[in-house]
């Protein structure tokens, strides 16, 4: 028999680190679902003290258990402590085993040291689950286009924020009971600060742009803005003008091969694609040179959703499925934010704004309690302004 059909035909042992949201509907996933010939043999915990739906001699609170055990072929890593999970990920690569996680904030914060663990033993480590949730990104863009040049990729990728701009516009819900609603759906990350200042959507963005364009870049790199600051008269200038509000994670390649990473709240028409992407889903855009502009659509967030891609990772090693990186792995940061954008600033009137900074002004407006102007502002001029970090002023990209 050929190795691969014996791979096939193996079963194959799985250590499960977390059972939150994502771990434990993996768990049910494999237990009671899936095709795939596993088992999972353990699975490390934090709090030994809850009550969980799975028998009690499958849990521990020592990640020995399943980092030297010979016995597990794979670790699927799921917790929510990024630091935790990078030795985690380290140690069990180190031990010859390959890694599943759905954690961007540490593969974000650890790729290099993560792609070198993985080429040094010989090993995967996988993590279709850690951008846009259901959709598979990372291996569309590691495979399918490798060979088309890709000029952007831009989209919605982070779950919560869009449920909650999407239950505050349709539904008229607080900012708050829109944020908690996310959280009790199990979308938001458990620091929430991640989703909702674009953390969460810069470090997606920094894993897309090393699988697009081969470049590591840091989420500290990339200009941002989340969607704390947005005020109920930027969402009804956006209703006046026939437009939505959406938080878009953007990546362009500009005529001198350099970047323009953002992640900024974004005007959208009403018409157009992102428009109608609504609650936790999650859609991108990639533009390419041959095929023009495709569209990738599916759920971001949420427990079976992320199970799926999580499945796909494990499933894939079976044929031993690795990230090749052939695109590359180019270290330093080649921006360009000299090019300009436009964009819609709202204000308090009392607030000194510098309006020299605008190369130009298209419209302003002021009232006792609001004001905005709108025009073009080169971006860097934006990234040094300090009101990217300003929660008292919304910036949104036309
Ligand atoms: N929720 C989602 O929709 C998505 C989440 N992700 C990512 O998946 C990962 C898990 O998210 P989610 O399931 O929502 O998180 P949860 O908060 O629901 O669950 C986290 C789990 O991690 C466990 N845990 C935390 N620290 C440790 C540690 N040091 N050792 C062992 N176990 C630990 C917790 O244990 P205990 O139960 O004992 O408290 C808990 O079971 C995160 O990286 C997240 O960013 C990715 C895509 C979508
Ligand atoms: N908190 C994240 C979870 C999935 O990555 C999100 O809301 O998108």
């Amino acid at each position: 028999m050929n190795e691969t059909l014996v791979n096939i035909m193996k079963k194959i042992n799985i250590g499960l680190f977390g059972f939150g949201v994502v771990g434990e509907g993996i768990y049910k996933v494999l237990s009671e679902k899936s095709q795939l010939n596993t088992e999972i043999k353990k699975i490390v915990i934090k709090h030994p003290e809850k009550k969980r739906n799975a028998p009690a001699q499958l849990f521990t609170t020592d990640a020995k258990e399943i980092l030297d055990d010979p016995e597990i072929d794979i670790v699927v890593e799921l917790i929510d402590d990024a630091e935790a999970a990078f030795e985690i990920a380290k140690t069990a690569m180190n031990s010859g085993k390959s890694v599943v996680s759905a954690n961007k904030k540490m593969i974000a914060e650890h790729a290099s040291e993560l792609i070198e663990l993985q080429r040094k033993n010989k090993v995967s480590f996988l993590y279709e689950a850690a951008v846009c949730g259901s959709i598979p990104i990372i291996r569309n863009l590691e495979e399918y286009y490798d060979n088309d040049l890709l000029n952007y990729v831009k989209g919605i990728v982070n779950g919560s924020t869009n449920y909650i701009l999407t239950k505050m516009k349709s539904e008229n819900q607080s900012y708050d009971d829109a944020l908690f609603s996310a959280q009790k759906n199990g979308f938001a990350e458990s620091d929430p600060t991640l989703d909702v200042e674009g953390i969460d959507a810069a470090n997606k963005l920094s894993i897309i742009i090393l699988h697009a364009f081969g470049r590591l870049i840091s989420h500290e790199e990339i200009l941002r803005k989340g969607i704390t600051s947005l005020k109920t008269e930027d969402f009804q200038y956006a209703t006046e003008k026939g437009l939505v509000i959406k938080l878009i994670a953007s990546c362009q390649l500009d005529d001198k091969n350099k970047l323009i990473p953002t992640v900024l709240p974004t005007f959208i028409e009403k018409s157009k694609t992102l428009a109608l992407v609504n609650n936790e889903f999650n859609g991108v855009l990639i533009g390419s040179a041959l095929a023009d502009e495709q569209f990738l659509y599916g759920k971001g967030a949420g427990r079976f959703p992320t199970s799926s891609a999580v499945l796909s990772d494990i499933s894939a090693l079976r044929y031993s499925y690795k990230y090749e990186l052939r695109k590359g792995i180019q270290n330093g940061f080649q921006s360009n934010y000299s090019s300009l954008q436009r964009i819609y600033l709202g204000f308090d009137p009392k607030e000194n704004i510098d309006q020299n900074l605008f190369e130009n002004i298209e419209e302003s407006y002021q009232s006792n309690h609001h004001a905005y102007v709108t025009g073009s502002i080169n971006l860097e001029k934006l990234k040094s302004s300090g009101w990217l970090e300003n929660k008292a002023i919304s910036i949104i990209a036309f």
